[in-house]
């Protein structure tokens, strides 16, 4: 996949003669006069290098270099000027500008240039074919691209936020980012029910270290407050924050906590959009397990178009099932389609409803009245139980994971204890 440049320059002239010296050079080439456009092209990950103009009209892009380095502290900077002022100089190092390029230039120097700021700032080179950034499996342009993201980010300290479905490698990724950082202190993970019980005292015990925050779209606004807050005023030893989230965060917190979090953005795609990737993590997980099973091309390719629910973690989980087998030689399709039906295809969904038809057609046998009550209680134990155990009993992370207001989960929690003392 090629680089991909964007150029910001206000003389007219001046944009096209780079711009075509940066397409024959093999680069994809945007181009813009405006530092707005430039910094919503930023903003929507469009590119992976800025070359900046330092005069634009009137106004200095320095007095803006602090937008884009919030947007994207990830991308490489290469500034361009005439002025060979002082203040440009000072000022392009001290806001960790890549590189810059005194006016005039030759054509040549400025694609070594860019050349230099990607070999230097990100691009992961793959260890092996099938492993990106600190042994992450995945060779598709879309993992390409996290993986270039991740390096680029491993170079920094500020707030990540990985984004992709539940089991995409949120939190092994935010798990790689931090090992390749180089980060010595305690490395601390919790997700919202550790978050609400033990609230900002999580920063003390990580501090010196890593927070890695998972599941962002289920805090409550008590834990976005004291999150908000540990972003807006770090101190020395304040931990670096990470934090896992599904890709529509933007719905379930606030805007003052996604712009601080998301300074570094990670984005996991799907299963679906990675390809030959499948195979690979499939191999992969069968490895890791020292299982002697074969992969033949004609499984890879199946493994490739298959839907896996619960992404990574659900092909994980039925390549694990399948090298714990005992069996050798190669594995067949067979194999694999009926481990998928028994670890990831099924629909819980369907469970419940064959469930309910047996207690249904149970009573009415029986000659039961009120059974739909019955059902709605069974039904009802069933979900608390469930979701007070996943959030360790504290009710407020229960009732958000039922979709319910605490007072209601309460109030439904003691009629079933009542229903219980009767019976
Ligand atoms: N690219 C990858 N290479 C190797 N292993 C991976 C990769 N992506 C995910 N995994 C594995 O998949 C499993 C699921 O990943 P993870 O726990 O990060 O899921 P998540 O749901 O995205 O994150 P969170 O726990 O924050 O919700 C992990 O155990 C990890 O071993």
């Amino acid at each position: 996949m090629a680089h991909r440049v964007l150029i910001l320059e206000d003389d007219e002239s001046l944009r096209l003669v780079i711009a075509k010296a940066l397409s024959r050079a093999g680069f994809e080439v945007r181009a813009t006069a405006s530092v707005d456009a430039a910094l919503e092209r930023l903003a929507r990950r469009e590119v992976d290098v800025l070359l900046a103009d330092v005069l634009l009209g009137r106004e200095s892009f320095l007095d803006r270099l602090s937008e884009v380095t919030r947007v994207r502290p990830d991308i490489p900077v290469i500034i361009m000027s005439a002025q060979t002022t002082a203040r440009t100089a000072i000022e392009a190092g001290k806001a960790g500008v890549f590189e810059y390029l005194p006016k005039p230039f030759d054509l040549n120097e400025m694609v070594a240039v860019i050349k230099r700021s990607l070999e230097d700032l990100g691009p992961v080179i793959p260890v092996s074919p099938s492993q990106g950034f600190g042994g992450l499996v995945g060779r598709s342009p879309a993992m390409q691209e996290a993986f270039r993201a991740l390096g680029r980010l491993a170079r920094t300290s500020s707030p990540v936020l990985f984004t992709g479905p539940d089991g995409s490698g949120r939190a092994h990724s935010a798990r790689v980012l931090v090992a390749e950082s180089g980060i010595a202190g305690p490395v601390i993970e919790a997700g919202p029910a550790r978050m609400r019980r033990e609230g900002p005292a999580l920063l003390e015990t990580a501090a010196g270290g890593a927070l890695i925050l998972r599941r962002a779209e289920h805090w409550d606004d008590e834990i976005q407050d004291w999150v908000i807050e540990a972003l807006e005023t770090p101190r020395g030893d304040s931990p670096r924050i990470l934090a896992t989230g599904t890709p529509d965060i933007g719905r379930h917190v606030r805007p003052a906590l996604l712009s601080h979090l998301a300074i570094g953005r990670v984005q996991l795609p799907p299963l679906r959009e990675r390809g030959e990737d499948r195979a690979l993590l499939f191999a992969h997980f069968l490895a890791e397990h020292a299982s002697p099973r074969e992969m033949h091309d004609q499984l890879r390719a199946f493994i490739n178009t298959q839907v896996w629910p619960g992404e990574v973690l659900g092909l994980k989980r039925v390549a694990l099932h399948l090298s714990m087998q005992g069996a050798r030689g190669p594995l067949s399709i067979e194999e694999v389609e009926a481990a998928i039906h028994e670890f990831s295809s099924r629909d819980p969904g369907a469970d419940l409803s064959e469930a309910a038809a047996r207690f249904f057609g149970a009573a009415l046998a029986l000659g039961e009245s009120g059974i739909g009550e019955k059902a709605q209680i069974a039904v009802d134990r069933g979900l608390f139980s469930a979701a007070l155990e996943s959030s360790n009993g504290v009710r407020q992370d229960a009732a958000k994971l039922l979709g319910l207001n605490r007072n209601t989960l309460t109030r439904r929690l003691s009629a079933l204890s009542a229903d219980s003392d009767e019976t």
